[in-house]
C-alpha cells in the first residue's frame, strides 16, 4: 500500500456528484456551503437551494454560478420538486460544465425523499455524492426532543457534521459526539465550526490544463486573500482526514470485496478506483465508486499497454489506516480457492450498464 494523491487515479467515467446538505433549521448548512463555494477555486459547483437569500449572492458570484444556479423561493425543496422537475434542474447543471453539484436542503426537508430523488434519477451525468447532516452542537438535544426525527436523519447519513462546537466546553462537546456517534454508527463525524469540512471528502479536485499566464479570477483573489488573513482555507482544516491509496496487482476476490464494501470500516466515507476480479468472462476493469454504504461498479476495457491490476483510493475522518489495509489485503483472492463466475454476482448487483 502507499500514499500517493487521489488524483492518481483515473476513473474513466467522470460522474458528476451529486451532494445533499441537510440538517435541522439554522445548523448550518449555508455556512458549509458557502464555504465549499469560497475554498475550493478549482472545483466548478451548481448549486439547487430552496432558499437563494440564504446563500451569499457573493459567494454564488465567487463560484461563477449564478446563471445556472436554480433556486426555489417557496416551501422546502422535498415539497416543491419533484423526481421530474428534479431531473430537469440537474439537466440543467450538468449542461452546464460543472464538476459536482450541491443540493442543500430546507431545514425541514425530509432528506430520505431527496436521497430517492437523486437515487431515481434518469440523468446518466450523475451520481449519488452522499448525504451530509449538519447537527447544531448546541441545540442538538434541545431539537432531537423536539423533532424525534432529528434521530433518523443522523442514522441516515453518510457523513456527519457536527457543527458550532465553539459554542459547547470540551465535555459538550464529547457528549453531544458520543450521542451522535450511536446514532451514526459506521458514518465518519466531522466535528467543525462554520460548517468547514475538507472539501475533499465531498469531491475530487479538479486539475485543469491552463498553463495560459492570466489574470487571477475574483474566486481566485478572494481565496488568496482568505489564506492571508487566516480565513478558513486548507491550513486550518482539521478532524483527521484522510486519504489512503490500496493497490494490488494479484486479482481481488469479489465476494470478499463486496462484503468490504457493503460493511465499510467505521469512518470510511469514500473508495474509488479500479479493481482487477480476473474470473473468466470477468476479467474487464471494474471502475468502483462508494460513498457511505452506496456502491456503484462501471465495466470498462482496460486501455492498451495498461497493467491489470487494482487500484483503490480511500477516503475518511480517523479511520483506523492498518486495520483498512489489512482488510484489504484479505479481499486479495486466494488462488486455491478458484472462485468461478458465479462469485462475480456479488459485484454485478452494483453494476451499472451504460
Ligand atoms: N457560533 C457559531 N455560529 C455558527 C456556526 N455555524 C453557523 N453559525 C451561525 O448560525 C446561524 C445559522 O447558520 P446557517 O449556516 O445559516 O444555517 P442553516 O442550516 O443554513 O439555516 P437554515 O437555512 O435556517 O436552515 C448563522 O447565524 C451562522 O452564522 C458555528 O460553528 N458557530
Amino acid at each position: 500500500m502507499d500514499t500517493r494523491s487521489s488524483r492518481e487515479v483515473r476513473v474513466a467515467r467522470r460522474l458528476i456528484p451529486v451532494v445533499l446538505v441537510a440538517g435541522f433549521l439554522g445548523s448550518g448548512k449555508t455556512s458549509l456551503l458557502n464555504h465549499l463555494l469560497r475554498g475550493h477555486h478549482g472545483v466548478r459547483i451548481g448549486v439547487i437551494v430552496n432558499d437563494f437569500g440564504s446563500v451569499g449572492i457573493d459567494s454564488m458570484l465567487v463560484a461563477g454560478q449564478v446563471d445556472s444556479t436554480v433556486s426555489l423561493s417557496n416551501g422546502c425543496l422535498c415539497c416543491a420538486v419533484d423526481v421530474e422537475e428534479m431531473d430537469a434542474m440537474l439537466d440543467r447543471l450538468t449542461r452546464a460544465d460543472i464538476d459536482v453539484i450541491v443540493v442543500e436542503a430546507s431545514g425541514l426537508a425530509e432528506p430520505r425523499t431527496l436521497v430517492r430523488m437523486i437515487l431515481g434519477s434518469e440523468n446518466p451525468h450523475i451520481g449519488y455524492g452522499g448525504l451530509v447532516v449538519l447537527v447544531d452542537g448546541a441545540e442538538f438535544e434541545v431539537n432531537r426532543t423536539r423533532h424525534p426525527e432529528l434521530d433518523l436523519h443522523v442514522r441516515m447519513a453518510d457523513l456527519v457534521v457536527l457543527n458550532k462546537t465553539d459554542l459547547l466546553s470540551v465535555g459538550e462537546a464529547d457528549a453531544v459526539r458520543n450521542r451522535i456517534g450511536g446514532l451514526a454508527e459506521r458514518a465518519p463525524v466531522l466535528t467543525t465550526t462554520h460548517g468547514r469540512i475538507d472539501p475533499r471528502l465531498l469531491f475530487d479536485e479538479v486539475v485543469r490544463v491552463d498553463d495560459e499566464p492570466r489574470q487571477l479570477r475574483l474566486d481566485e483573489l478572494l481565496l488568496e486573500q482568505e489564506q492571508c488573513h487566516g480565513g478558513d482555507g486548507h491550513t486550518h482544516l482539521h478532524d483527521g482526514y484522510r486519504s489512503i491509496t490500496f493497490t494490488s496487482a494479484a486479482p481481488m476476490a469479489p465476494r470478499a470485496l463486496a462484503h468490504f464494501l457493503e460493511e465499510p470500516p467505521s469512518g470510511l466515507y469514500r473508495v474509488k478506483g479500479f479493481v482487477y476480479f480476473g474470473i473468466e468472462g470477468h476479467t474487464e476493469r471494474y471502475l468502483v465508486q462508494t460513498v457511505g454504504r452506496h456502491i456503484r461498479f462501471d465495466r470498462a476495457p482496460w486501455g492498451r499497454g495498461v497493467h491489470r491490476r487494482t487500484e483503490l483510493v480511500l477516503i475518511g475522518a480517523d479511520i483506523d489506516t492498518g486495520a483498512i489495509e489489512r482488510d484489504l489485503v484479505r479481499c486479495v483472492a486466494d488462488p486455491s480457492a478458484d472462485d468461478g463466475p458465479e462469485a462475480m454476482t456479488a459485484v454485478h448487483r452494483y453494476v451499472v450498464e451504460s
